[in-house]
């Protein structure tokens, strides 16, 4: 009751104890999975399994779903059977994560919203957010591991230069976009958390002229 006051009062979420901020986010969902995508170093795997403990959902990272069906690592995978192969397994797992009857928290890898498919289910099933970051944040994390065999060029970073030409104006298309910057990784959790309230929980406009 006096939650409901406090909205009629239009008092932001905010200013509600964190257990009953993610309480209402988790209602608000009503049944959809929080989808998270953007490029690689974006933070998706690293933020989203925070994110997923915070509103007590399950997680999942496509990745490792592909990985562990294939029982091959993604650089495997690449070099034995081929891109296409893998966007393949890819689009089928988010299918089978989506499918689910609880939400999730599911991490996509970096290529996935490229799919029209996809991005349809995702549309369809999810609340997508675009984990967006500039080039030289998103340089600075995946140099530290050789596991991107799309980034195994003469010059990574022309090579990330032109995915993001390619790739932002398709991940814009996400219902929310959170800019993961150079902080601590509590510190863009806490700018997803807020998003998303802002995304589910805001106020309907007012419908008289
Ligand atoms: N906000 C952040 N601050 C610092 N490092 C981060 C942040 N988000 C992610 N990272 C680090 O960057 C690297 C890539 O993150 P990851 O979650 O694997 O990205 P993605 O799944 O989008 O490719 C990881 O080492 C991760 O810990
Ligand atoms: O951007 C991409 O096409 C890819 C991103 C990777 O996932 P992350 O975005 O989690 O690094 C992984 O799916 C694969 O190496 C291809
Ligand atoms: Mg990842």
């Amino acid at each position: 009751m006096t939650l409901l006051m406090q909205d009629e009062m239009g008092e932001a979420a905010t200013s509600l104890a964190p257990a009953e901020r993610e309480r209402k986010l988790a209602a608000a969902l009503a049944g959809r999975s929080i989808v998270l995508v953007g490029m690689m170093g974006a933070g998706k795997s690293a933020v989203g399994k925070r994110l997923a403990m915070r509103l007590g959902l399950d997680f999942r990272d496509a990745d490792t779903e592909i990985e562990e069906a294939a029982q091959k690592s993604i650089p495997e995978i690449f070099a034995s059977d081929g891109e296409a192969f893998f966007r393949d397994k890819e689009r089928r797992v988010i299918a089978r994560l989506l499918a689910c009857d609880r939400p999730i928290v599911l991490a996509t890898g970096g290529g996935a919203y490229m799919n029209e498919e996809t991005r349809a289910l995702i549309a369809e099933r999810g609340i997508s957010i675009w984990l967006k970051a500039e080039l030289d944040v998103l340089m600075r994390r995946v140099r530290r591991k050789p596991t991107r065999p799309l980034l195994q060029t003469a010059d990574p970073e022309a090579t990330l230069r032109k995915l993001i030409e390619l790739r932002y104006p398709t991940y814009a298309h996400a219902d929310v976009t959170v800019l993961s910057r150079d902080v601590a990784h509590d510190s863009v959790l806490e700018e997803v958390v807020g998003a998303l309230e802002a995304h589910l929980l805001k106020a309907k406009p007012d419908a008289t002229p």
